[in-house]
């Protein structure tokens, strides 16, 4: 039996694209030739105030659960529910208590306004005029885009066009949020905004959202479950944070003034234990476990001061997800 507080829950989602027929192909450039599996019997269940985050590699599958959930396709096989309407069969009340997020600018008008933008969604997911005028607003405040609510959508920065597609996502007052990529385009200082709105957002509706992203450290400032997909399969369910600090060692790039400096830099790290590489004027290293950045720097000596930026490069997001495959992760 369903818990209440199970809003978003699939059972053995899976999801079979089947070749394009012959005759279809001469009309169709970009057609298939084999059975692809783009999901493989996927399990979730999602809470009422809980985020999960859906991570994985290009064609994981990501976007075919999102859009199975919110009725644009459908399941070769297996359910999906939200607060107990099938996605399939009630799609039209699903689209009530859904706010859909999908991951490109280009679903904006971008010659109409803000409060265009949204009243033209509202109508079309049959929304009437007197609900829009109280809701518009609302959603508005919600995202803090009211000073932008009669600008054109082109004139808005990649931030708040993004606060622009939340504001519509919640425009039908939702119990569950599907956010495909919400950051994509967003420089990292707004991205952060953005996510801590959807955390705000989580906690106080106590909505149930999924959100999927290619950026790691955005999952991991969400605190949330992590669904890892790879090939639409499930490889791991459960807490990202934890499976991070376990495997991941982040790659160090040390940029100095010239390679003189460079050359400096890696004789101090070698010095320490560390592998690394040296390139024109910049030094990699992946210190072992969670070496302190800081620490490894003050080692250098002198060579430091010729330190003249330091980035951390995340591993890879395919690297963990093989990781977690290696060591037996769910089905492998
Ligand atoms: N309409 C379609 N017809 C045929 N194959 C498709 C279709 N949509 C997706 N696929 C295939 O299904 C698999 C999963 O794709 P999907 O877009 O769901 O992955 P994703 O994780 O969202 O990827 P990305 O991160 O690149 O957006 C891929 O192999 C993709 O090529």
């Amino acid at each position: 039996m369903r818990d209440d507080d199970d809003v978003i829950v699939l059972s053995g989602l899976t999801k079979l694209y089947e070749p394009t027929p012959k005759w279809m192909r001469v009309f169709s450039r970009s057609h298939l030739r084999t059975t692809v599996r783009a999901l493989d019997g996927v399990d979730l269940v999602v809470r009422a105030g809980e985020i999960c985050a859906v991570v994985g590699p290009n064609g994981a599958g990501k976007t075919t659960m999102f859009r199975i959930m919110v009725g644009l396709t459908s399941a070769t096989t297996g359910t999906g529910s939200i607060l107990g309407l099938d996605v399939e069969k009630d799609s039209e009340q699903i689209r009530q208590v859904v706010g859909w997020m999908p991951s490109e600018d280009r679903s904006l008008l971008m010659r109409a306004t803000s409060f265009e933008n949204l009243q033209l969604h509202g109508r079309l997911q049959g929304m009437n005029r007197k609900e829009l005028a109280a809701r518009i607003p609302h959603v508005l405040d919600i995202v803090n885009l009211e000073p932008q609510t009669h600008t054109v959508v082109a004139g808005l920065s990649a931030g708040m066009r993004a606060r622009l597609r939340l504001a519509r996502a919640l425009l039908p007052g939702p119990r569950a949020l599907i956010l495909d990529e919400p950051t994509g385009p967003v420089d990292p200082i707004a991205a952060y905004g953005l996510l801590t709105l959807i955390m705000d957002l989580a906690k106080q509706e106590r909505l149930a959202v999924m959100i999927s992203s290619h950026r790691l450290e955005e999952i991991e400032a969400l605190q949330s479950h992590a669904l890892l997909l790879d090939g639409g399969k499930v490889r791991y369910s459960g807490d990202l944070q934890s499976l991070r600090h376990e495997w991941e060692r982040p790659q160090l790039e040390l940029e100095t003034t010239d390679h003189q400096s460079a050359l400096a830099v890696l004789a101090g790290l070698q010095a320490q234990g560390i592998e690394a590489e040296i390139g024109e004027a910049s030094v990699r290293c992946r210190p072992a476990g969670q070496a302190e950045v800081g620490a490894i720097v003050m080692r250098l000596g002198p060579a430091a001061a010729n330190v003249t930026h330091i980035r951390e490069i995340p591993m890879p997001l395919r690297d963990l997800i093989a990781q977690v495959y290696a060591r037996g992760g769910n089905d492998a």
